[in-house]
């Protein structure tokens, strides 16, 4: 008996992710809430023969209902970028949905465990952190940005120069936050080993960092990554659905730091300092957060310490902008 909120299901992400969600066969109950369009999406998807009872709430008016008694919400309300914007660019807009589509959560699904997909999930993140604690209600572990996509990519775009790799299988761990050079995939430590010439690891890096750019231009306007968003949110829903049933689950994941400082340690002395949040890889369990995993430290290259330095000056001043937009409401 799982149920789930998607919050923003009629858009780009919403209709494929609401899709993927409804063919999970945990989910006996999925909200699918919009402020337009959502009759329309939860009414088609709601035909699908699988035992997920799907329902449409629109418009503030029965967003209260959307997440009432839910386990699982997941959140990719808010606008997309186009060519030429930065996901900080989204901030203006985006801060205002995140915050609001999070204090319904907080009052009406208090235990709730959050997935923030809104960009930009560096700041959207310390938001949903700040406006939980203003409510009383803050477990930093339940509360996840979704940074899926990143470790995706680089699985993929690996493959793309290894072709004797499996992009099924590969998987290379991403640390720091989620855009362009905060996000530092960890190509040395991936679970196969991926010789790289110097060139190769710069070219790769760049491309896992900037993936997101490529599908921006491609769709010229017409937003940003959708489609794969929505596997990569799937993945990650069905990550916490499997751990909350019982079974040990590891995923990556933007977290509150605070949701396991011992474990955190680790990532604070490889240059997260003292920030509050992070990508790392996580445990999962029935409550959320079970436990930061370790990194094999000692294989880490100086390049990828120095990824992770310039990772953090930027996610400072990205959670501090997050932060101070609740404080300073
Ligand atoms: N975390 C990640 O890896 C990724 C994040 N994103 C982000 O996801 C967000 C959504 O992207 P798309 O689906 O392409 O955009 P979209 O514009 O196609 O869909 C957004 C949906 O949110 C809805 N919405 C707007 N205000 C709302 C509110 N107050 N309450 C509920 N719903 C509301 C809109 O009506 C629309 O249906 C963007 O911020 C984008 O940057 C996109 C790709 C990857
Ligand atoms: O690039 C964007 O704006 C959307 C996004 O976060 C991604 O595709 O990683």
């Amino acid at each position: 008996m799982v149920s789930v909120a998607i919050l923003g299901a009629a858009g780009g992400i919403g209709q494929p992710l609401s899709l993927l969600m409804k063919l999970n066969t945990s989910i006996t109950k999925l909200n699918l809430y919009d402020i337009v369009n959502v009759p329309g999406v939860a009414a088609d998807i709601s035909h699908i023969a699988t035992n997920a009872e799907v329902k449409a709430f629109l418009g503030p008016t029965q967003l209260a209902d959307a997440v009432t008694n839910v386990d699982l919400a997941i959140i990719p309300a808010g606008v997309p970028r186009k060519p030429g914007m930065t996901r900080d660019d989204l901030f203006k807009i985006n801060a205002g949905i995140v915050k609001s589509l999070v204090e319904a959560i907080a009052e009406n699904s208090p235990k709730a465990i959050i997935a923030i997909i809104s960009n930009p999930v560096n700041s959207t993140v310390p938001i949903a952190a700040e406006i939980l604690k203003a409510k009383g209600v803050y477990d930093p572990k339940r509360l996840f940005g979704v940074t899926t996509l990143d470790v995706v990519r680089a699985s993929r775009f690996v493959r793309d120069i290894r072709p004797e790799l499996d992009a099924t299988t590969l998987r290379v761990p991403v640390v720091g936050g989620h855009s362009g050079n905060t996000i530092v995939p960890l190509l040395s430590i991936a679970s196969s080993p991926i010789k790289l010439s110097t060139e190769e690891r710069d070219a790769l890096t760049h491309r896992i960092q900037f993936g997101g750019d490529e599908v921006v231009k491609a769709k010229d306007g017409a937003g940003s990554a959708t489609l794969s968003m929505a596997y990569a949110g799937a993945r990650f829903a069905d990550s916490i659905i499997r751990a909350l049933g019982g079974e040990s689950v590891v995923e990556p994941t933007f977290i509150p730091l605070a949701a396991d400082p011992e474990g955190a340690k680790q990532i604070r002395e490889l240059g997260a300092g003292d920030l509050e949040f992070f990508a790392v890889t996580v445990e999962l369990g029935k409550e959320g957060v079970k436990s930061i995993v370790q990194l094999p430290t000692s294989n880490l290259t100086g390049f990828e310490l120095k990824a992770i330095a310039v990772a953090a000056e930027a996610l400072t001043t990205n959670i501090s902008t997050g932060v101070n937009f609740v404080k300073n409401a």
